[in-house]
This record gives C-alpha cells, structure tokens and sequence, in this order.
C-alpha cells in the first residue's frame, strides 16, 4: 500500500540555496517554505535527505504495444528502421490483447519504479482488427493509479499507403486514442506523405485532439515535412498542440534551409521530442565514413525557445534491443550526442525529461508549485550534475501525496 504523506522534508531544489519543505494537502502542495535547517522527519514525512527534488518524469514516447518483443519472431539484424518495421509487422500479425496488456503493464510498471508518472504511449493503428489499440485503451484505465497514460494512434505502415489506413485510424480516434499520429517520410511519395499531414490534421481538429507525428526520422535531406507540419500547426492556430517527434533529418538539413524552417518554427511554438538512444542506433546506417549521427538539433531548438522533450522510444523491441525505464540513461546519452556538456546546459538538463515533456503532453496541472499536484520524484543527488554523474534511479516517488516508490541508496562499501 502506498503511505501517505503530508509533506517531503530536507528537499534541494534546482537553482535555489537551501532546504525545502514541500507541505501536501488533500493531494497537492499547499506550501513550499524554506526551512531553517536540517529537520527530523516525522512519520507523515517524507525525508529527501537533502536530495534534489523534481517534478515527477514524463516519458513522451515509447511505443508499448511493442514493448519487449525484441527477437521475436526473429531479430533486427541490420538495424535500420525499415527492418524493425518488417520484424514487427510479423509479430504485430501474432499480437493477442493479452499479450499487449501484459506486455505494456510490465513496462509501465518498471516506468513507475523510475519515477516517471506521465507517458504518451504510440500505438500502432496499421491492424484492421485494432487488437493493441483496443488493449491500451484498457491499460489506460487499468494503470491510472500510477501513471496518465495518453494514447497516440499511431499508422506505422502509412496513412495512405496502407490500405484501409485513413479510416483505421479515424476508427482509433473514435474509440478514444487521445492524439493523432502520422509518418509522412514512410509513406510511399513526397505527395501521400504532405496529403497525409493534412489529413491527420484535420482528424485532430474535428476531434479536439492533439496531435504527435513520427516526422523525418530518416537521413534523408530531402525528407522536409516538419516544415509541412508547422505550417498546417500554424494556420489552424494549433502549435502548442502539435508535436514534431524525431525530426532526424534536420541534422541532415543544410544551415541555409535551417535558417528559413526555424523563423517558422518560432512563430509556430511547435513542441519537439528527440529520441537520442534509439535514433544513434537507427540512423546513419547507409552512410560510410563520416558516419551521421541522426540526432536532430536540440540546443538550436531550445536557444530558438523552442520546448525539446527526451524520450525513450522503444523498450527492447525490434527498433531497439536495450532500455531499462530509466530515463536518466537516455538523458545522459542525448546530452553527450548533442554536443550538450556545458555547464549552462547540465543545470537546466533535467527539463528535458520534465517541463518539455509536459508542454509536450499539454499538461496543465504540473510542477512544484503550491496549488499543482502533489507529483514530485526524490533523485540521489543534490544538484543536476551530481544527478547525472550518478545516473542512479530514483530514491522516491510522490503521487497526489501518496509515496508510490521508495529506494534505499545504493552506498557499497570497498573493504579494503
Ligand atoms: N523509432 C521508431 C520506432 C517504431 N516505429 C517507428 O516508425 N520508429
């Protein structure tokens, strides 16, 4: 049974000298005090143990109904999208609603041990039978305790490239997915893939949904649909609602081009979600040497203004053979592709797998202020860099005021 309690004592907070005291009421913080000094906790207390305090993670993206099926029926041996495609259509054609509940329960559960409490979950809608969607729409409900699960529909095979695609995934939309997908760069012209973003665009907006496109995740120069997308986000006035994830082109694009897309960019308040571990492995593999690295340009994104949210992607499946839920890892590896080692960069890292990933979500109620709710994580560590160095998971983690995880730090001893 998770305990209650009243309030998270001895916590550090990013940015600011001290001790904090984040006191919880009726589920949400309803003061956040500094404290004299180092304090007792009592047993309705959470001690941080002067640990930074956070807001709780957010996972934008990780496709569930995939989730640790890695090798089956067979492995991803060339480790292209494209081949992880093929692996998954020939499991997604084995796929049973208890396959997909057990499957995603386990991952959503290993999540909640790290700290995450806000996931967008991909849910591949290229099966005229629905089985995963209809088994996530579940899992939603099911899991609610623990973590806000959106869903995306999500047409991995193409919307006009599949047949049946558009009403498949309309269908998915009427059934209660929250947000509109797409993968304009898989389908099978230039012309189906921008006919595809006004499509799902117009889905999303009949709907009052939002909406999160798979966009350019491939080497390909060519491949220039985020500038599609962003202009469909911005004649409907529908940026902040509109995510871009991937965008693996763009470090393929020229700086010229850049210099155009990001004044529209700007003007659309478009959010971003890179996906570093999965794209260093995805990408780059029809180059020789020089070898491209396929991670878009996240602090170019952030010094435009621009929200960039981390994700994980995949949880061994067949894109991704590795993962653990500890998003401290891929904030780790994203940070070193992108050339994000600085110091002004590792003290505000953490937004990367928090603030962004909420603006992503469009999460409203969020964050360590009094009044929101009372969702924190209790990390090892007293500063973002301390926390990074250590990439240890989390020590706790609040929900509503109701301690859902704890962890004894992890302090071996050499005997010598
Ligand atoms: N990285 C990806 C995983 C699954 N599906 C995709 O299209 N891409």
């Amino acid at each position: 049974m998770a305990m209650k309690v009243d309030a998270v004592i001895n916590a550090r907070l990013q940015g600011r000298a001290g001790l904090y005291r984040l006191a919880i009421e009726a589920g949400r913080f309803s003061a956040i005090t500094e404290q004299a000094e180092l304090a007792a906790a009592a047993d309705n207390e959470l001690d941080a143990r002067e640990n930074l305090v956070s807001p709780a993670f957010v996972e934008p993206h990780i496709h569930l109904d995939a989730a640790l099926t890695a090798g089956e029926p067979r492995w991803n041996q060339s480790g292209t999208l494209f081949e992880g495609i093929e692996c998954w259509a020939e499991r997604k054609a084995q796929l049973s609603r208890e396959d997909v509940i057990q499957r995603a329960e386990r991952t959503l559960r290993l999540f909640a041990a790290n700290g995450i409490q806000y996931v967008r979950t991909h849910v591949d809608v290229t099966d005229p039978s629905l089985t995963a969607l209809k088994a996530l729409l579940d899992v939603r409900e099911r899991v609610a305790a623990f973590v806000d699960l959106q869903i995306v529909a999500f047409p991995q095979e193409g919307i006009l490239s599949f047949d049946g695609g558009l009403e498949l995934l309309h269908e998915a939309v009427r059934l209660g997915a929250d947000v509109v997908g797409g993968i304009p760069h898989f389908e099978f012209t230039r012309d189906y893939g921008v006919e595809s973003v006004r499509k799902l665009m117009d889905l999303a907006e009949r709907h009052d949904r939002l909406v999160d496109v798979h966009c350019d995740e491939i080497d390909d120069p060519q491949s220039r649909f985020l500038e599609v997308l962003a202009a469909e986000a911005l004649s409907r006035d529908y940026g902040a609602r509109v995510t871009a994830s991937h965008t693996c082109a763009m470090s393929s694009y020229n700086d010229a081009y850049c210099s155009r897309l990001f004044r529209l960019l700007k003007k659309t308040g478009l959010r971003f979600v890179a996906l570093p571990t999965e794209n260093l492995h995805l990408q780059g593999r029809f180059d020789g040497y020089p070898k491209r690295r396929g991670v878009t340009r996240v602090p170019e994104l952030l010094d435009a203004g621009l929200r960039v949210a981390f994700g994980q992607d995949s949880i061994q499946d067949p894109w991704y053979p590795m993962g653990n839920g500890n998003l401290l890892r891929t904030l780790d590896v994203g940070l070193h592709a992108c050339h994000m080692l600085g110091m002004n960069r590792i003290e505000t890292a953490l937004e990367l797998i928090t603030d962004n990933g909420a603006a992503a979500l469009g999460l409203t109620d969020y964050g360590l202020q009094e009044g929101a709710l009372a969702r924190c994580v209790v990390l090892q560590g007293a500063t973002p860099y301390d926390v990074l160095l250590g990439q240890k998971p989390v020590l706790a983690s609040v929900r509503d005021g109701k301690v859902m995880v704890r962890r004894e730090p992890d302090n071996a001893e050499l005997m010598q």
